[in-house]
């Protein structure tokens, strides 16, 4: 892939400038000036859990203790017992022996696994920021202060607490999916409902199509057991359904009260999670018992401080399988372009994974870095060198990306979120105006895979995260937790609190290497020695042994003539 940086950002944008797109973690964004250069002063602001900027003076030298201990209030996640400090706690019902719950009422007690070290301890902490970087200028770089200092920074450890806060025989839990499809909720539903079953709950229910189920009076809720969701991860979608926009919190509120819900697990992305937290919140304030756990669910993976978000790995498999398809009918066409949009919203992490993995796509377009279509840095330009120098060429396109470039909608969504304009659609009527007026035969193909990158069933490895996630949702409500949401912070699970991961969408850093090594990954030629790489890459195509001499000659015929077409 011929990189941004080579062949059309803009002046000035460099691989190794720091740009102000939000993309930063709130600590590091607060270093960076409008331009983004490092600001080397002593007096910079950090992120306080209300989001208000607390300011920190680095001239302090006790600033690195009084920050620790600011985290240590931002990340505790809260308790039943902040609320109702006389909460009795009675030991934990999860283990082995409830694995087959048979037991009709608890009356002889609760089993138990004798000596059984599985449990977690509230004082477990899992390390949220793993690497020390020395420097500002470190590929990623993630700093507090000025001089890079070390500040651990400890996040809670989810899983099974020896202690719980509900009695399973007086539990009703609730389970709801929101926002849009993503793989895996039916793999989290069905651990939920499972786990639920092990601590001895009875009463599961499901409430149908988001929020929207708990104030449509048409939509009956659905007993939820082991043997309703067996084997509903095998499909796609999400057995209870999902929707945009819906009731008030309030009304939402009035709902678990009615229904007698007491622990509430919610499926969704940020605005879910948003709505979670003001339902925790709601719940406080009316003084009632109840667990709200959130569990991230978004193939987008725009979720700050989690390694991912479940749905996601499969989406960049299936969206990877478009590019391959594109791939093939670009090659394959004489002038080929190929041309792939997926989705993302306002983070490019789908389209740079995806692009990364194919190891087929020559220009890779995200929201998060800034690129012209049109002029001698434009992406136009480039494909007609690309089209000069290899005959064909592989656009991938975020469909947050360029959108400084097309019309506005102006519209939103049920839930308010902004819809785009189709920028895969642009660069596609774009490209065929453009090789038209230049008199050179194109055959763009376009490929928009939207909404079959999410409607398909969870991966291997999405399935293992989203059981997880789903195990330590139940273990963090019965542990007495609420207003939290469960995720992986450097392989390892954790409770975290949900205005944390939500203050903003999670972006591609492209100081990050991530962003470096998708740029580098399939560089095939560079511009400066565009005919030696040409001749070279001829040279091997036409010695290949899997009949590729064809292609090599059409290649040489294809570029004579373009040496007369082109200037
Ligand atoms: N700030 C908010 N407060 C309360 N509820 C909210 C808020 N934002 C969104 N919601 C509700 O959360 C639900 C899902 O929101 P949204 O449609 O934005 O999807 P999402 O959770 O962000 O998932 P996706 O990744 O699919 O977009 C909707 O029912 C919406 O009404
Ligand atoms: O279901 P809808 O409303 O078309 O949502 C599309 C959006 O949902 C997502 O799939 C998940 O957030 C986005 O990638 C996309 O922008
Ligand atoms: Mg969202």
């Amino acid at each position: 892939m011929v990189t941004l940086s080579h062949a059309i950002a803009p002046p000035g944008l460099g691989l190794h400038r720091r740009t102000s797109h939000g993309f930063s973690p709130p600590s590091l964004r607060l270093l960076t000036t409008s331009s983004g250069v490092a600001k080397n002063s002593s007096r910079v602001f950090a992120q306080s859990k209300s989001h208000s900027r607390q300011q920190i003076d680095f001239s302090d030298p006790d600033w690195k203790s009084k920050f620790q201990k600011d985290f240590e209030k931002r990340f505790n996640i809260p308790h039943i017992t902040d609320v109702f400090p006389d909460a009795v706690p009675i030991p934990s019902t999860f283990c082995l022996q409830m694995r087959t719950p048979v037991i009709e009422n608890f009356a002889g007690g609760y089993p138990s696994d004798e000596e059984w070290h599985g449990y977690i301890n509230n004082n477990d902490r899992v390390l949220l920021k793993t690497i020390y970087y020395s420097s500002h200028t470190s590929a990623g770089a993630e700093c507090i202060d000025p001089n890079c200092t070390w500040v651990e920074q400890w996040v809670h450890r989810a899983g099974p607490r020896e202690k719980i806060y509900f009695k399973p025989e007086e539990v009703k839990a609730a389970i709801v999916t929101c926002g849009g499809l993503c793989p895996g909720l039916n793999d989290v539903i069905r651990q939920i409902v499972i786990t639920l079953e092990i601590y001895g709950v009875k009463r599961i229910v499901g409430i149908p199509y988001g929020y929207r189920g708990f104030s449509d009076k048409e939509l009956a809720e659905m007993a939820l057991s082991r043997k309703v969701v067996q084997n509903v991860h095998l499909s796609g979608g999400s057995l209870l359904g999902v929707s945009r926009g819906g009731p008030s919190v309030s009304d939402i509120v009035d709902s678990l009260e009615e229904r007698g819900i007491n622990m509430v697990f919610i499926l969704g992305g940020n605005g879910t999670h948003a709505g979670a937290d003001a339902i925790h919140n709601e719940c406080r304030k009316r003084q009632l018992r109840v667990a709200v756990v959130g569990v991230p669910k978004t193939i987008d993976n725009d979720i700050l401080l989690m390694d991912k978000t479940f749905g996601f790995d499969t989406a960049v498999e299936e969206a990877q399988r478009a590019i391959n398809s594109a791939y093939i009918e670009a090659h394959s066409a004489y002038h080929g372009v190929g041309i792939v949009k997926l989705m993302g919203r306002s983070s490019g992490f789908i389209a740079m994974h995806a692009s990364l993995a194919s190891g087929q796509i020559d220009i890779c377009l995200i929201p998060e870095v800034p690129f012209q279509i049109h002029g001698p840095h434009g992406i136009l330009h480039h494909l007609k060198y690309l089209i000069q120098t290899k005959g064909s060429a592989v656009v991938c396109v975020a469909e947050g990306a360029g959108q400084n470039l097309i019309e506005k909608t102006n519209a939103t969504d049920a839930s308010g979120n902004m819809v785009f304009g189709d920028i895969g659609v642009h660069i596609q009527q774009e490209t065929k105006k453009y090789f038209k007026e230049a008199g050179v035969p194109v055959d763009v193909k376009y490929i928009d895979p939207t909404y079959m990158i999410r409607a398909c069933r969870a991966n291997a490895s999405d399935g293992i995260l989203c059981a997880v996630l789903g195990q330590n949702a139940v273990h963090g409500a019965f542990a007495g937790y609420s207003g939290i949401t469960v995720g992986t912070c450097n392989t390892h699970y954790v409770y975290l609190p949900i205005p944390e991961v939500i203050s903003h969408p999670r972006l591609v850093d492209p100081n990050s290497r991530m962003w470096h090594r998708c740029l580098t990954s399939t560089v095939k030629i560079k511009k400066e020695n565009a005919t030696i790489n040409s001749l070279v890459e001829l040279m091997k195509e036409s010695k290949s042994k899997n009949g590729s001499e064809v292609r090599g000659r059409r290649h040489e015929e294809t570029k004579k003539r373009e040496e007369e077409d082109l200037t």
